[in-house]
């Protein structure tokens, strides 16, 4: 390693091996970095191999701003092609039993579902940090739920409201969708809350959202838990997203298609990573495209082996009909996708790093949210930043959208008095995310702050762990300039 990154202050991040965790956690690493910390990410090399092979990542740390970023993934026991991975109540356990191994850092940082991290720094006497990557919405309403604290909907009372303090009333279809009684995903709820046992552990809770955004809700948590909050972390403005990427697909070109198209006549069609739509609700998307007669970019990625998902497939002859008007791709850069000036609207699943991304390019949504928190994030796109229209409702309505209805969201989304007045939020929102993000903004005076504060505790926990079994290196105490070394 460079000497130079050999004298910073080192964080470890560690994430699930889940795009939409990898991509928060990386862009805070990188923020970090620009702040002048030595910054390493690391999530199973399963996942790993998928970053090297699609980003570009480079062996070396990369100088990022005053500080560097590099990656180190780990083993996680298993044999490559394990189908277990795909099950969280096995690989959660496989992962925590594998990843509690010392590190000398000065640091630990992890996304929600990997508590365990917590618990590794707290043995090695070392401060950890979670970063939260959903919005302080959903954090509040799984804090609420967890502690009992106000009712949530029950097998006895399953279509009640949830008031929870500083939000609006969300109706029993709102909320998290894994709290549901009837939740298919189980697993994921247990998964989630996990986080909440160990939420006295980090001595800060990072938040990819910003103050603006949903005030009330993040002064009333603040008052209860340590929050920071840095988003939209996508948004850097001393570093460019494209230095540093950890997708686990190449994306394939669609910049050139937009590029021929004018200004404000394409609707983005994604659903992410994870979520993935039954053959008969993909048809009808299909054809609602074709008769709405716009022009549209439609992310088609492939199942995971092991999902059990069958390859969806377009109907016969619908890219001939659809002819220049639609490009179909695996994989799209989504974020390049969403500053396009081509690009009129996004039809998303609502997860949380999509709803920051669209939020922060000034971006109108068509609402189409499956389960867990994007059946909230959906409610306040909606709803509460007044920047879209809802297809869905999510997982606890259970019905086909016809391609009627898709045409009507897509028509209203793009045309007509709804969608100025809806792109006219969108762009406050965008203003609103740069200024959180700029030098001085909330956003930004976070993360100063947690830097300074993560080098103040690295001189603490030197000093507490004396030459045993760390080396405080020359000039510790100025300029942050300390590292821990395992002896
Ligand atoms: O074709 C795509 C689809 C998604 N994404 C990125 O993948 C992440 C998806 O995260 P999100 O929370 O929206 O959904 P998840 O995949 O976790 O359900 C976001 O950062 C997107 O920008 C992308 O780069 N290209
Ligand atoms: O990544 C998974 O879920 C996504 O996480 C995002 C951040 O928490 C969230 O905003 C989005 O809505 C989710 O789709 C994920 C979920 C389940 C699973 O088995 C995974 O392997 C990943």
């Amino acid at each position: 390693m460079g000497s130079d990154a050999e004298s910073l202050v080192h964080v470890l991040l560690v994430s699930l091996p889940a795009q939409g965790h990898v991509n928060p956690l990386l862009r805070l690493g990188k923020r970090l970095a620009s702040n002048g910390l030595l910054v390493t990410f690391t999530t199973p090399e399963s996942i790993g191999k998928q970053m090297r092979k699609a980003s570009n990542i480079a062996d070396e740390p990369t100088p990022v701003g005053d500080g560097f970023i590099r990656f180190e993934f780990f083993e996680d026991g298993w044999d490559e092609d394990e189908p277990r991975r795909q099950d969280f109540d096995q690989y959660l356990p496989q992962l925590e039993k594998v990843g509690k191994r010392n590190r000398p850092v000065s640091c630990l940082i992890n996304n929600p579902f990997i508590p365990w991290v917590s618990d590794v720094a707290e043995s090695l006497g070392l401060p950890s940090a979670m970063l939260w990557v959903q919005s302080c919405a959903c954090f509040a309403a799984y804090y609420h739920y967890y502690h009992g604290l106000v009712p949530f909907p029950s097998e006895l009372a399953m279509e009640i409201d949830v008031q929870l303090p500083c939000m609006p009333l969300l109706k029993h279809d709102e909320v998290p969708s894994f709290l549901y009684p009837t939740t298919p995903y189980p697993f994921l709820r247990r998964a989630i809350l996990g986080q909440y046992k160990n939420l006295d552990k980090p001595f800060c809770i990072l938040m990819d959202t910003f103050q603006e955004l949903e005030l009330e809700i993040i002064e009333y948590m603040s008052q209860i838990c340590p929050i920071k909050t840095v988003g939209p972390l996508f948004k850097n403005p001393k570093v460019p997203n494209a230095n540093v990427r950890g997708d686990f697909m190449k994306a394939d070109d669609c910049v050139g298609w937009l590029d021929s198209k004018p200004a404000g006549s394409v609707v983005y069609v994604s659903f992410g990573s994870v979520v993935y739509l039954k053959q008969d609700q993909w048809d009808e998307i299909a054809y609602g495209l074709l008769n709405s007669g716009v022009n549209f970019s439609w992310v088609m990625k492939p199942p995971h082996k092991d999902s059990g998902y069958t390859v969806l497939t377009l109907p016969e002859g619908f890219l001939e009909k659809a002819g220049d008007k639609g490009k179909v791709v695996q994989w799209s850069p989504q974020e390049q996708v969403l500053a396009h000036p081509a690009v009129a609207a996004f039809v998303t699943h609502c997860g949380w790093n999509s709803s920051m991304e669209a939020l922060a390019s000034g971006m109108s949504v068509v609402a189409f949210p499956q389960w867990g928190d994007q059946v909230t994030d959906a409610k306040y796109l909606v709803d509460v930043f007044k920047v879209g229209v809802r297809m869905w409702r999510g997982e606890g309505e259970d019905k086909l959208i016809t391609r009627d209805v898709v045409e009507k969201c897509l028509l209203e989304a793009t045309v007509g008095e709804k969608a100025v007045e809806m792109k006219r939020n969108a762009l406050k929102w965008k203003a609103a995310a740069e200024a959180a993000v700029a030098e001085g903004g909330s956003s930004d005076r976070n993360i100063q702050a947690f830097v300074d504060e993560v080098k103040r505790r690295s001189v603490e926990v030197a000093l507490a762990k004396g030459s045993k079994s760390t080396v405080v290196r020359e000039g510790a105490g100025t300029n942050g300039k300390v590292e821990l070394v395992s002896s």
